[in-house]
């Protein structure tokens, strides 16, 4: 399996652009393949499901799997974490939800996660490769709120509150059942301690071309 540095990560998916691959098809993809690696778990018609998502890419890939859960029948609430997404790609997903999906701006909303009542699920889709530690006051109180709620967490690339580089985790990191990574391994799903939030970490593939990862020097880690 491939381990990467987040720049590496961010070379790749410039080498994708080059090769033809949009950012947002990547973040379609990322959406996509977290849906079918999540249906293992769960059949989601009926299942309530909310969606923890940030102002960056990371959100963006959470609003396309909040898409996905919505369309396959389950019942999503999409909460902001911190705000309006900053990112072009996650923008138009916010704008691609149906209206039956609630999103619960926490920037606006401040009391809105002492009303939450436990779902099925959890996504978090806070932070991945961008974060690092602390957590700011809005953030910590999501990640407690994920932590503390009883529901499986499934993080998206990497569980929010941990360095992807140097494998630090903030106190509160989410802790996750499941972590679906993107296309490569980071750092934090290897060593401690951010590996001990991941839970069980699933590399998936988001249909990055395999050229555009070579020249790019990766480690190999057993599986
Ligand atoms: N690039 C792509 O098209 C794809 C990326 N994928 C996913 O995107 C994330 C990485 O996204 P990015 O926008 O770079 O970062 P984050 O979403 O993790 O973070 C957003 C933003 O937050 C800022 N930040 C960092 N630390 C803090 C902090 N302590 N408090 C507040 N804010 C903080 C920082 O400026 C970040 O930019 C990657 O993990 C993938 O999930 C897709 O997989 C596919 C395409
Ligand atoms: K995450």
């Amino acid at each position: 399996m491939r381990l990467v540095t987040s720049a590496q990560m961010k070379q790749i998916e410039r080498n994708a652009v080059l090769a033809g691959l949009s950012y947002s098809e990547m973040m379609e993809n990322a959406g996509r393949v977290a849906f079918g690696a999540l249906s293992a778990y769960h059949d989601f018609e009926g299942e309530t499901a909310l969606v923890f998502a940030g102002k960056g890419n990371n959100g963006g890939d959470g609003l396309v799997l909040a898409r996905m859960l919505w369309r396959a029948g389950a019942k999503v609430t999409v909460l902001l974490c911190d705000g309006e997404p900053q990112t072009k790609e996650a923008t138009a997903n916010l704008s691609l939800l149906p209206r039956t999906v609630a999103v619960l701006n926490l920037a606006y909303e401040t009391q809105a996660l002492e009303g939450l009542s436990k779902p099925d699920f959890v996504v978090d889709a806070l932070y991945g490769t961008g974060f690092h530690p602390p957590f700011e006051m809005r953030d910590r109180q999501a990640a407690q709120w994920m932590n503390c709620c009883g529901a499986p967490v499934y993080a998206l690339d990497l569980p929010s509150g941990v360095d992807a580089d140097m494998a630090r985790a903030d106190c509160d990191a989410v802790r996750a059942r499941c972590t679906f990574a993107f296309d490569s391994l980071k750092y934090a799903h290897c060593r401690e301690p951010a590996k001990g939030y991941c839970g069980e970490v699933h590399c998936l593939n988001i249909w990055i071309p395999e050229e555009c990862h070579r020249g790019l020097y990766w480690e190999i880690e057993e599986q």
